[in-house]
């Protein structure tokens, strides 16, 4: 950790504040899309910054897929937040201008430039420089940055990094009591019980995940009061009695109808054409796998605290339901929108309040037809396994996430065949013994995570032995 200023650099308010970097090209293409009177009548209805108050943020994996699209919320609503803390993996000189676009006066970075792998990246206090950052700057380096930027004192951490390395960062959000906006599912997955632990308050932790997000507003759906029926509004979250499935939603990924052959010669760049979403190679990997899903299933789970056996995978190609709550009574509210995270990340940012004009609805009057399908189990197993896994033992799927993680990398680098991933995780799920402890350690899990890496990394290695052989 260091601190630094730069003396060179343009010191003007202007270089700094959230309102210099302007909404970029998404949010702006937003922007101009929605007709100005409408969004000032929209903005004149909801509760205003006095009443909310400025959050202030702490964005972590703010370089990534997740991260920029946070920046484009903040961008787009001036005086609403402050960013206090961004942190990235490497990146170096896309966090440096996000530093001065944003005037944020905390910054990590887990791989700070200059190494075999990454030559041309400048170190992050010359990169700093070059972007013109003027102000005081506390900087944390290495593999606890972004834990060091989620305990900031920030108001909200939105934890948009990706995989298990974001376990730390959560709990230390966690613990810091800020709210945790939480796109890194991996870490709730991995960390289940641990993680709940952490947790100090009910709503302490809001989902940005597209699905959950779903699942949150339809839970929450009955506290609006309007008009006439402004006496018989229902409970603010409904009691789990009153909750009987939870049904969440998939694309069905790029091999939607691919049988066992045909997903054998599948390759990497094949498995990174999502239908609906650009967004990070692991969560797209994922999603073609349909561990994405199965991951999914297990949050909404530990969010929500609803039975495994009752969460339902359901492959709508259109991802424009995001999910739904069916009740008891027989009755399914369904959240709908755009295939896209602006708003699941807005409320995350600004829960419970909804902000202004943050996407354009999806528009109701031109025809259009949804799908709805099984998920083929016998040729996407993730979600069984992961099931299987969740109900196993604390340290399952941390076991099961950390196998998957080497085995995407190793299929990315040619090293694994499509379906060799999934064999990877359930050859070494099946080798793991999870013990009995209710709540595993923070030690427990690091551990059990580290053997099924190595474990992982066998039979990926024996695997292509046998091609080779
Ligand atoms: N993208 C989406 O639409 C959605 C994503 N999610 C979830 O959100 C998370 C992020 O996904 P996505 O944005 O697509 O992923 P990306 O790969 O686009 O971004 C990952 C971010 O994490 C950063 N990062 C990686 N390692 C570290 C580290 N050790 N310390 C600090 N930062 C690190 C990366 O930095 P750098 O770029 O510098 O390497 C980057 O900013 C995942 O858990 C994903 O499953 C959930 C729903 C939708
Ligand atoms: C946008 C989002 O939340 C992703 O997790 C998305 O859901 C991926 O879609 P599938 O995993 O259903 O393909
Ligand atoms: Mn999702």
């Amino acid at each position: 950790m260091q601190s630094s200023r730069n003396p060179d650099a343009d010191p003007s308010p202007a270089a700094a504040g959230p309102d210099a970097a302007g909404p970029d090209a998404a949010a702006a293409a937003v922007a101009d899309a929605a007709d100005p009177a409408a969004v000032e009548h929209l903005a004149a209805r909801l509760p205003s910054t006095a009443e909310t108050g400025v959050r202030r943020l702490a964005l972590l994996g703010s370089t990534g897929s997740i991260g920029t699209q946070a920046l484009q919320v903040v961008a787009a609503n001036p005086g609403r937040f402050e960013v206090l803390a961004l942190a990235a993996g490497r990146a170096t000189e896309q966090l440096a201008a996000q530093v001065a676009a944003t005037g944020a006066t905390v910054v990590g970075i887990a791989v700070d430039g200059g190494t075999a792998e990454n030559p041309q990246n400048p170190p992050l206090v010359e990169a700093l420089a070059d972007a013109g950052v003027g102000h005081e700057i506390q900087i944390h380096t290495g593999e606890d940055a972004a834990e060091a930027c989620a305990g900031v004192g920030a108001d909200v951490v939105l934890n948009g990094m990706t995989g298990s390395v974001g376990l730390r960062p959560t709990l230390a959000a966690l613990d810091s009591g800020a709210t945790l906006a939480l796109a890194n599912k991996e870490s709730l997955v991995v960390g289940g019980a641990l993680v709940a632990a952490a947790v100090q308050r009910p709503g302490q932790v809001v989902p940005v995940d597209s699905e959950h997000s779903a699942l949150a507003q339809a839970l929450s759906s009955g506290r609006h009061e309007r008009g006439l029926c402004a006496a018989t509004h229902m409970p603010h979250q409904p009691g789990a009695s009153e909750v009987h499935r939870l049904i969440i939603t998939a694309s069905g990924g790029p091999f939607r109808g691919w049988d066992a052959a045909r997903l054998a010669e599948v390759t990497p760049r094949q498995a990174l054409r999502h239908p609906n979403f650009s967004m990070g190679r692991m969560v797209t990997t994922n999603s073609a796998t349909m561990v994405n899903k199965a991951l999914e299933v297990v949050e909404a789970h530990l969010l929500f605290d609803v039975p495994l056996e009752d969460i339902v995978p359901v492959v709508h190609p259109q991802q424009i339901i995001h999910s739904l709550v069916e009740f008891r009574d027989g009755s399914t509210l369904a959240q709908a929108g755009p295939p896209r995270m602006l708003v699941p990340i807005a409320l995350g940012l600004s829960w419970p309040h909804r902000l202004a004009a943050v996407d354009e609805p999806v528009d109701w009057t031109r025809p259009m037809s949804w799908d709805f399908e099984p998920l083929d189990d016998a040729a996407f197993p993730a979600v069984r396994l992961a099931k299987q896994a969740a109900a196993a033992s604390p340290t399952h799927m941390a076991v099961y996430n950390a196998a998957n993680e080497q085995a995407v990398e190793a299929f990315h680098a040619g090293r694994l065949s499509f379906p060799g991933i999934l064999a990877t995780v359930q050859e070494v799920l099946a080798a793991h013994d999870g013990g009995t402890a209710p709540t595993p350690s923070l030690e427990d899990v690091l551990g059990a995570e580290q053997q099924a890496r190595a474990l992982a990394e066998e039979h990926i290695a024996a695997a292509r032995r046998t091609v080779g052989g």
